[in-house]
């Protein structure tokens, strides 16, 4: 049995914060391996700014490419949207009937936002979930705290946000430290975000 730590996000683009935390939880947890679910249209986030989901998956392509446990993951390009996470959990069970064992991976800011999501009884019914801490506001729901199926791992706590790369970068700054360098090549010579 594989267990595979699923991480959901636009990556918009995918940078060092990202690629920390799914290291981390693969290398200290009982994951096997990671993997970079690209999302097209998160339910909470407008459309604008973001880049076509081909572009998206590439540069998560591109960050994981030198790493065994990580992967890439085109799972919701062809899913209806928004995409709803626990639409996207049958969708795996149905293409990976056999051998898998699905996780979830937040951080503790997705974890106080999680009664919102749809279906999230349903979620945590059939699923555990890694939570790293995040600094951010708000509080974690009652029913959630000690939940047998909500584990925190002490991962480091890495505050950059793709927005802040994106308008950084618009403005001409420099954030070649933020991103994976393979991820840097790849978002200058196709001049994305300028
Ligand atoms: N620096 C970080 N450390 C840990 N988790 C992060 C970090 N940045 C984002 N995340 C989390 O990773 C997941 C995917 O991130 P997402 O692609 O939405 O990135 P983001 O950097 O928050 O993007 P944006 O700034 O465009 O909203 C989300 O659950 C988000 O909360
Ligand atoms: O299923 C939901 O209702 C739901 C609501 C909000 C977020 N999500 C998932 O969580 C991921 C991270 O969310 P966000 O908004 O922090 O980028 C996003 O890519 C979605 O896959 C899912």
């Amino acid at each position: 049995m594989k267990k595979v730590g699923l991480y959901f996000g636009t990556f918009n683009p995918i940078h060092i914060g990202h690629l920390v935390i799914a290291n981390h939880m693969v290398e200290f947890s009982d994951l096997d391996e990671v993997w970079f679910v690209v999302t097209p249209q998160s339910p909470f986030k407008t459309k604008k700014t973001l880049l076509d989901d081909h572009q998206r998956f590439d540069m998560v392509y591109e960050a994981t490419k030198e790493y065994d446990k990580l992967k890439p993951s085109n799972i919701e390009f062809n899913l209806p949207q928004p995409n709803y996470t626990v639409n996207t959990l049958v969708h795996l069970e149905e293409k990976y009937p056999n051998g898998y064992e699905f996780s979830l991976i937040m951080g503790e800011d997705n974890l106080k936002s999680l009664h919102k999501w749809k279906n999230y009884e349903t979620i945590l019914e059939h699923y555990n979930i890694y939570v790293y801490p995040r600094i951010s506001n708000g509080v974690i729901e009652h029913q959630f705290k000690g939940h047998e199926k909500i584990h925190p791992v002490s991962a480091p706590i890495m505050e950059i946000s793709s927005t802040f790369i994106r308008k950084a970068h618009k403005i001409g700054k420099n954030i070649k430290p933020l991103l994976p360098p393979e991820v840097w090549k790849y978002m200058d010579e196709m001049n994305f975000y300028r």
